[in-house]
């Protein structure tokens, strides 16, 4: 286990793993091939090997891509026989059968290659080459494939029962998995759950519980029940190894009810011979092996497999939930950047109609410098409006800018009828007085015609009315009247003109101004002249382009 008490050591455990993004639990193991001899030390009763407290791992030799990024039970799992390694007498016996097969002889270590899936055999190793022997396969490690040889129900895939290494990390272990079935048709996937790659590696967990577990059973129950028990409390989940003596590996006849299992095919390299599997001699050399071991049915197995079992069945629960969290919270995130795509959208659309009000505004001051060059510049400096006087509330409704809509009608006995264009312009700027123009065009050539502007001032406290009007025929006049409601209705009270205006002159005006019921300004004037009596000269209607 790691040290999750000693922040010191863990550190340096965790320094010596390399993996990324990784926390070790209560539940995290690390395999003693990791560690060298001098960090075990052997219980005075029985010798049986112990991890020292101050141990830290330093023996590593699988790519750093393969630490990096699978999990550590989904690297490649080494077997290791301990020196006490009960197989060893077997496969070094002097008929050297354990040693045959074809594509390994005695003393070579072949392991699956990281990332295939190919079943390799492992040679069993001497116990005096100590380093070959510690890297040799564990069977805790091994989907043992035992290969129905015999008929006996034991069948063995590789030299030595426990000789089939397979890549039991990573993607591997699933397909040798479901190789591994029963006579009675439970396999390996009956204890492991469908699921990621966390539960692949759980589900490997529960294949080295389940093959060890099965190891130690069948090669300790018959002989030694006492040291079957200490095998299961001492054990390390990991690939430390089990402790059986040599002289634990004795020949008999398998039992009838042993665990029997598919042998793996290489089912990725097809082209391996079957050989290369299961040698013939290995087999026999197990078989002779477990010959002395008493049988073993497959609920014991199961039995006994079931308490880690139901550990590992924890972690999957664990692993269930937190991958469900990861995903509400994967869901949560992603409706916040939904949102949070929306909220921009809306921020882009605002920040676009601000960028429109500032244009037309800036359109709006330069038309107002173009009409009105220095007004702008004596405006006061607020842009609100100026607040209206209330002495020429009444006259509020001619307020605005108004175009011709019709066009003018022209009349006079003197005249042919004619058309005309015009824009007013009403306005005040806070005075007790409206300003107003009034400007002519032609309405083919738009050519200015008849121009005239003034102001118009309400006696306060009154209806009366005065309009004070220059006239570009070189007139000006005063008018006078009343204003009723939306009506003003005034007449010439005194009319001037310049020494040379041409004739006949003007002597009477009378004008009506009215706000009619679809809000459109009418104006009607009618004069009198010195050869005409009162009529109508003009009548105009106005639509309004401003407020
Ligand atoms: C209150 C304002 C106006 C007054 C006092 C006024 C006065 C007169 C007078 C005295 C005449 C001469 C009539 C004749 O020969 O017997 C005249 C002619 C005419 N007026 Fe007006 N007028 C006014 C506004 C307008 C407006 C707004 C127009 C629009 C374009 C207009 C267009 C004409 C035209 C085309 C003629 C004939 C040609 C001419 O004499 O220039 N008048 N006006």
């Amino acid at each position: 286990m790691f040290p999750l008490k000693d922040s010191k050591r863990l550190i340096q455990w965790l320094k010596a793993v390399q993996r990324d993004n990784w926390t070790p639990t209560k539940y995290s193991f690390l395999c003693s091939e990791h560690f060298t001899k001098d960090s075990f030390s052997k219980r005075l009763e029985d010798q049986h090997r112990l991890l020292k407290p101050t141990a830290v791992p330093s023996i590593f030799h699988l790519p750093e891509k393969k630490r990096g990024s699978g999990g550590h039970g989904r690297t490649r799992r080494k077997v290791t026989r301990k020196a006490s390694g009960g197989l060893r007498g077997h496969a070094s016996g002097a008929d050297g059968k354990g040693a045959t097969g074809s594509s390994s002889s005695s003393g070579e270590n072949l392991m699956a290659k990281p990332g295939s899936r190919k079943v390799k055999q492992v040679a069993l190793q001497n116990e005096t080459a100590p380093r070959a022997s510690q890297e040799a396969t564990s069977p805790e490690h091994t989907w043992q494939a035992p290969e129905g040889t015999t008929g006996d129900g034991l069948a063995t895939a590789t030299a030595g029962s426990q000789g089939a290494a397979v890549d039991a990390g990573g993607e591997s272990a699933a397909p040798n998995r479901g190789n591994l079935v029963d006579k009675s048709g439970i396999s390996m996937d009956d204890f492991t759950p469908p699921g990621s790659g966390a539960c692949k590696f759980i589900g490997s967990l529960h294949s080295y519980s389940f093959s060890s577990k099965h190891t130690r059973e069948r090669a300790s129950v018959p002989r030694e029940p006492v040291d079957r028990k200490r095998l299961k409390r001492d054990v390390e989940p990991g690939c430390s190894g089990t402790s059986l003596g040599p002289d634990k590996g004795l020949a008999q006849s398998p039992p009838s009810s042993s665990l029997t299992v598919t042998p793996q095919k290489p089912s990725q390299s097809p082209s391996a011979p079957p050989t290369d599997v299961t040698p013939k001699p290995a087999a026999e050399a197990v078989q002779s092996e477990h010959s002395d071991a008493s049988p073993m049915s497959i609920n014991e197995v199961i039995l006994s497999a079931s308490g880690a079992c139901k550990l590992i069945d924890s972690l999957h629960s664990y692993c269930f939930s937190s991958r469900q969290n990861k995903s509400q919270v994967c869901c949560l995130r992603e409706q916040v950047e939904k949102k949070n795509g929306e909220l921009k959208t809306l921020r882009q659309r605002v920040s676009r109609s601000d960028s429109q009000v500032r244009k037309l505004q800036e359109k709006l001051d330069e038309l107002r410098r173009v009409s009105f060059p220095y007004l702008s510049s004596l405006l006061p400096f607020s842009r609100e409006p100026p607040t209206m006087n209330p002495v020429v509330e009444p006259l509020s409704w001619m307020l605005g800018t108004w175009l011709s809509d019709p066009p003018g009608s022209g009349t006079f006995p003197t005249l042919q009828p004619f058309q005309y264009l015009e824009e007013v312009y009403i306005s005040h700027v806070g005075q007790p007085v409206l300003n107003f123009s009034f400007n002519a065009f032609h309405p083919d050539t738009r050519k200015p015609m008849h121009r005239e502007c003034g102001f118009i001032r309400l006696k306060p406290d009154t209806n009366k009315v005065a309009f004070v009007s220059a006239q570009n025929t070189g007139i000006v006049e005063v008018e006078e009247g009343e204003v009723n409601g939306q009506e003003l209705s005034i007449t010439s009270h005194s009319i001037a003109r310049i020494s040379f205006a041409k004739e006949p002159h003007v002597e009477q005006i009378t004008r009506k101004f009215r706000l009619n019921s679809e809000g459109k300004l009418e104006q009607t004037v009618s004069m009198a002249t010195t050869t005409q009596p009162m009529t109508q000269h003009l009548h105009i209607t106005y639509k309004k382009v401003t407020p």
